[in-house]
């Protein structure tokens, strides 16, 4: 459960005072959740997200999270917005942590994905991807390629623990991925971590998008590779190229991807393996067991690292291009 930081009601009656969402009438620690604290509230006005901020977030980076959800929800695409204090402010300060009041998105995310979820992801990304374009702030990826390595550093003495052999095999990954890590791509602002769990759906509708506390500007084609892994792995570690042509095809129907995008997506997806298998490393070996978050297991990306080294062609996960290019 990911609630790092406990609240008290009377805490809470404070911190809402300013807003125009009505009086509280209960309010619960959600069990769901990795990097912040969020508590589902229930107002006389409806339901709402309370979100504390964590040590991972950078609190300088919370204006373009923030402004990014309300730029995407002008654009038409389903998300939360952070609700407005009647002085017009939108992030306050909650038991030590910045805090922000979000709105409450109906639906639920998809425990098994099926081939209608992955199309639908696909679309609603490169919608994300064409969308972004007129946003005005930018944020770098604080988790790219440049940043594996002082990640890996804080866990490779301890790899070996997790499995023998470890530390040497992830040492050639890095080495491989910062020497052929692709640049010059279409890039712009991107979610950066649309895992499952952070796309909901009503019935087979896709009904919203969630969780933007990793959103930066990167390359598009990151973003494809991040939810190839996401959501086209069959829990048995296997491959679905069913679910990989339905996500890049859904995807093209938005945004063709170019020629230069479709060559770099092994490497791509082999990058985004490692970035999530790597903070799910550290999470691994430092989140002390009693803590209130659920840790995700480093080696379901260690399997899906292993697969990409051996890709030869987007081909392979279901890409089919028809020739045109669009940047
Ligand atoms: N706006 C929202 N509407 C409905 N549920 C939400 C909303 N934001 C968060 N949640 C719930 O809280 C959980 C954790 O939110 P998330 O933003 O993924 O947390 P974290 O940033 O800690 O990973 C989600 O899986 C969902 O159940
Ligand atoms: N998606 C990441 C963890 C980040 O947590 P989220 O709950 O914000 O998606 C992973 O699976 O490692």
């Amino acid at each position: 459960m990911a609630v790092y930081t406990d609240i008290t009601e009377a805490e809470l009656r404070a911190f809402l005072e300013p807003y125009d969402i009505g009086e509280l009438l209960s309010y619960k620690g959600i069990a769901e959740g990795v990097e912040n604290s969020n508590f589902l509230m229930h107002t006389e006005k409806g339901s709402f997200i309370l979100t504390l901020y964590e040590k991972r977030v950078d609190r300088n980076d919370l204006p373009f999270f923030l402004g990014l959800m309300e730029h995407l929800a002008e654009s038409g695409l389903t998300c939360p917005l952070p609700v407005h204090r009647r002085d017009g402010i939108v992030l306050g300060e909650l038991a030590g942590r910045p805090a922000a009041v979000i709105t409450f998105l109906e639906g639920m995310w998809p425990r098994r994905p099926t081939p209608d979820h992955c199309r639908e992801v696909g679309k609603v990304a490169a919608m994300l991807h064409l969308s972004g374009r007129g946003f005005d702030r930018s944020r770098k990826n604080a988790l790219s390629v440049r940043a594996w390595r002082p990640l890996w550093n804080q866990s490779a003495a301890r790899a070996d623990e997790v499995e023998p052999g470890l530390s040497r095999e992830v040492e050639a990954d890095l080495e491989r991925l910062e020497e052929n890590w692709p640049d010059g791509l279409p890039s712009g602002v991107i979610h950066a971590d649309l895992f499952p769990d952070n796309v909901f759906f009503l019935g087979e509708t896709l009904s919203g998008v969630i969780d933007f506390y990793f959103a930066c500007n990167d390359l598009f084609a990151y973003d494809v590779a991040v939810c190839l892994n996401a959501w086209c792995f069959e829990r048995d570690g296997a491959f679905n190229m069913t679910k990989g042509l339905a996500l890049l095809s859904g995807y093209q129907s938005v945004r063709p991807v170019t020629a230069a995008e479709a060559e770099a997506l092994p490497m791509l997806a082999h990058g985004a393996a490692l970035r999530f298998f790597l903070t799910r490393l550290y999470d691994w070996l430092n989140v002390p067991d009693g803590a209130m978050v659920v840790k995700k297991d480093p080696m379901e990306y260690l399997r899906y690292m292993r697969f990409h080294r051996n890709i030869g062609s987007a081909a392979e996960y279901g890409l089919r291009q028809s020739g045109a290019e669009s940047h």
